[in-house]
């Protein structure tokens, strides 16, 4: 099974778990860390994708790719948890990045009266 096969459904998988943690699906704090993010509410994950981003950054200043890896893989699981709060999906996301598959951002840019470089 190539790598990409192997993972396809991860974020979908991991959004099923993250509903599972919502207060009102009786996500419980003491035994689950995202649920307890999620009964905090945005103040407390939206402050957690600040500094993970921040610390993707400065992974990738450093260029050590296993770091770089872990802390994507921080920003985007925080980014689900933020997503799951506002009843979205990674499979919105998905579809929006599907929407400008073939697109140049330089185009999409101009298109909208943007210039200068990215
Ligand atoms: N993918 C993740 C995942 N990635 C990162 N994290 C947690 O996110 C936190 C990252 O915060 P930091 O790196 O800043 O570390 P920290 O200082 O300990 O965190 P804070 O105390 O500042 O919040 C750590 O506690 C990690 O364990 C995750 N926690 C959970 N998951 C997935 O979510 C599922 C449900 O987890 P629970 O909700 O805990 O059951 C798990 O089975 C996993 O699949």
């Amino acid at each position: 099974m190539s790598p990409t096969a192997e993972y396809a459904d991860i974020l979908a998988r991991l959004a099923d778990t993250l509903e599972s943690r919502l207060p009102s699906h009786g996500g419980d704090p003491r035994s689950s860390y995202s649920a307890g993010l999620l009964a905090r509410g945005p103040d407390a994950f939206l402050k957690k994708i600040g500094e993970e981003a921040t610390e993707l950054v400065m992974a990738a200043k450093d260029g050590v790719p296993e770091r770089i890896v872990s802390e994507a893989a921080d920003l985007w699981f925080h980014t689900l948890v933020a997503l799951t709060h506002y009843n979205l999906r990674p499979e919105d996301v998905l579809r929006e990045l599907a929407r400008r598959e073939g697109v140049s951002g330089l185009a999409e840019k101009a298109a909208r009266g943007g210039g200068g470089t990215p």
